[in-house]
């Protein structure tokens, strides 16, 4: 037996008010009835199998132990990347730290098994994060725990280059005794420079203003009002690289801030800067740092991260005389390592789980209250998906959809990515072979040329609930169901949550109300009466379970639309005879 399954991703279960993302473990047992009920499927596959998470670098014990409690964890290190890549077949989750490489190829070698990425950690350019993505892979990481421990460790690098600890550390070891060479530059008074005014950052500055420092800072995207609140003034770049005596790094390795500390850069410095880097290798320039550092423009720079990790043996900058390397060793304390490894298990059991993580790298993070609120309308959106595109006549290429929402709620108040991944997800999985979750949606969509819009209507009234209707419209197609072409051309179908479930209300231009359970049957006939009597008394004679039945018309005894929901799925003779029940002008069947 194929050693995964794919199953419903993003789903929501009424008994469990959490939303799912994604799943796809390894079974041996799956149950016949998988294909029938999706979601019963999801937990019985969790009640008989126990995901695979392979863990390729040293993660604290209790992080460990929370994963064994649910998964089986194989703790692999120092794999090379080819033998990252064979065993990654066999695994639901990878946890890493920096010194793993998580290529496209790993991805790509995965087999679609590989569902969640841990990174044990903040920065996540060692994870190819679009590949992820394109293959529905959900990265997280731990953003907050090992925060101090970096901070700490930039101060400590901060007052070593103040006073050359560590040269003066090897040069008594070496048997000297140099005092007068080793005279340092106090911290008190002096400007500090932090570029990068997140998490890191500023504990750096609260740290460094309790040393006395002038602390300034630049970044582009940090709120002034936060920075003023702890005494930091935020300036652009060439005013904070030109004013300051002390230069800490702490910004994210991007296509932006590669190599950002340059020849020009350093041209800009004050002469006798020194640099601290506990951010990543990649942000300076290493070769304009040893020509910075030979000039005297910098005078001493210490270095946690690199470009190549570990750097070369014979690496000019690490063995400059004037810098001071550590091992990457930002986050490595006993209290930090046992705070990610904890962060990192449960944001990737949870994820296995299929809730939706707060840490979400490359997904849109959905508080748990808005999602709980959110629920029934998900459901929804995925439900009214799935009807438009089975409308669509076949040869007919779905290219544009448009969705709106009704809502009482300020536009800036309803987030709606998650509505628009689920009906991404309703319109592509009955056509394709693609599972489509939150991760993947947008992805997907553009890989098949769908173009979505979104329109909103602001209600009157009391935005108690976030959302009264979705209407999703499929445009430039023909149906086969001609009914649900709207008077504007669309397949038009518009749904509400009533009672905590998904209705369909519309379908082209009729009313309609069915609950949308189980399959839908429509037709459209003459309004006349004893049809509704006919047709249920058909399906009743075929073992059909009849779960609700509306009727839309715009005038008596003109044209209407019959919804009828139904448990079973009715046999072709079943269809047949409804197709030929007099007055029933055209009729279509439809999964949910
Ligand atoms: N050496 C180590 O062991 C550790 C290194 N780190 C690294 O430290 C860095 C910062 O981590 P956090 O503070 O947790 O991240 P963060 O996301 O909280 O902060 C990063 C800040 O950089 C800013 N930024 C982005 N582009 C910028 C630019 N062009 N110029 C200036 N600022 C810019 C962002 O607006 C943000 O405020 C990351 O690269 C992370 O990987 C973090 C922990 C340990
Ligand atoms: O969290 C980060 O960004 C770090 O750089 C820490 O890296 P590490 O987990 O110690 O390999």
């Amino acid at each position: 037996m194929a050693a995964s399954c794919s199953m419903n991703n993003l789903m929501f279960s009424p008994s469990n008010p959490t939303l799912s993302w994604n799943f796809s473990l390894p079974t041996t047992s799956i149950p016949p009835f998988r294909k029938a009920n999706k979601r019963f499927a999801v937990f019985a596959t969790f009640m008989s199998t126990k995901p695979t998470v392979l863990v390729t670098e040293k993660l604290g014990e209790p992080g460990l132990e929370l994963l064994r409690n649910f998964a089986n964890v194989d703790c692999s290190y120092n794999l090379s990347p080819e033998e990252l890549c064979t065993k990654i077949s066999l695994c639901d989750a990878l946890i890493v730290r920096s010194g793993t490489k998580v290529s496209r190829e790993v991805f790509e070698s995965s087999g679609g098994r590989l569902k969640v990425i841990g990174r044990a950690g903040v920065g996540i350019d060692n994870v190819d994060l679009s590949a992820a993505t394109e293959h529905g892979c959900l990265v997280v990481n731990a953003p907050t725990a090992n925060t101090i421990a970096a901070a700490e460790h930039g101060i400590a690098l901060l007052t070593a280059v103040a006073r050359s600890i560590a040269q003066a550390d090897a040069s008594v070891k070496a048997g000297q005794w140099q005092r007068s060479k080793y005279v340092g530059v106090s911290l008190v008074g002096k400007t500090l420079a932090v570029m990068g005014f997140g998490k890191v950052g500023s504990e750096v500055a609260r740290r460094a203003k309790g040393l006395g420092m002038q602390v300034i800072s630049h970044d582009p995207y940090a709120p002034a009002d936060r920075a003023r609140a702890i005494g930091v003034e935020l300036v652009s770049f060439d005013e904070a690289i030109s004013t300051a005596d002390f230069i800490s790094l702490h910004m994210p390795l991007t296509p932006a801030t590669l190599r950002m500390f340059n020849d020009e850069a350093f041209s800009k410095m004050k002469k006798g800067v020194r640099i601290v880097n506990v951010a990543r290798g990649g942000v300076i320039d290493e070769e304009a740092l040893i020509r910075a550092l030979d000039s005297g423009i910098v005078a001493q720079a210490a270095l946690d991260v690199f470009t190549e990790e570990p750097p070369a043996k014979d690496s000019k900058l690490v063995l400059h005389e004037q810098v001071t390397a550590t091992p990457h060793l930002g986050a490595s304390t006993m209290e930090a390592q046992e705070g990610v490894a904890i962060e990192i298990a449960e944001a990737v059991v949870g994820a296995l789980k299929g809730e939706l993580a707060a840490t979400a790298v490359n997904a849109p993070m959905v508080p748990a209250e808005v999602l709980s609120e959110l629920a029934p309308f998900v459901a929804l959106a995925e439900k009214l998906g799935r009807l438009a595109v089975q409308l669509v006549a076949g040869g007919s290429g779905v290219k544009t959809v448009k969705v709106t929402y009704a809502s009482a709620r300020s536009p800036d108040d309803l987030d709606t990515r998650l509505l628009q991944a689920m009906i991404i997800k309703g319109i592509i999985e009955p056509i394709s072979s693609v599972f489509v979750n939150l991760v993947n949606a947008d992805f997907t969509a553009k890989q098949r040329g769908l173009r979505i819009t979104e329109e909103r209507i602001v209600l009157d009234g009391s935005p108690e609930n976030p959302l009264e209707s979705i209407q999703v419209q499929i445009a430039n197609v023909e149906s086969k169901f001609a009914s649900a072409i709207s008077d504007f051309g669309e397949i038009t179908v518009e749904g509400r949550v009533k009672d905590g479930k998904p209705h369909l209300t519309k379908v082209g231009s009729f009313g309609v109300d069915v609950s949308l359970e189980g399959s839908l049957i429509l037709c459209r006939q003459i309004d006349q009466p004893g049809i509704i009597g006919k047709v249920g008394s058909l399906l009743g004679e075929e073992n059909i379970n009849v779960n609700f039945m509306s009727v839309g018309r715009n005038a008596p005894r003109k044209q209407a639309v019959m919804t009828i929901g139904v448990d079973e799925e009715p046999s072709r003779e079943a269809l047949k005879r409804i197709g030929e029940t007099p007055a029933i002008e055209e009729f279509v069947f439809l999964k949910l």
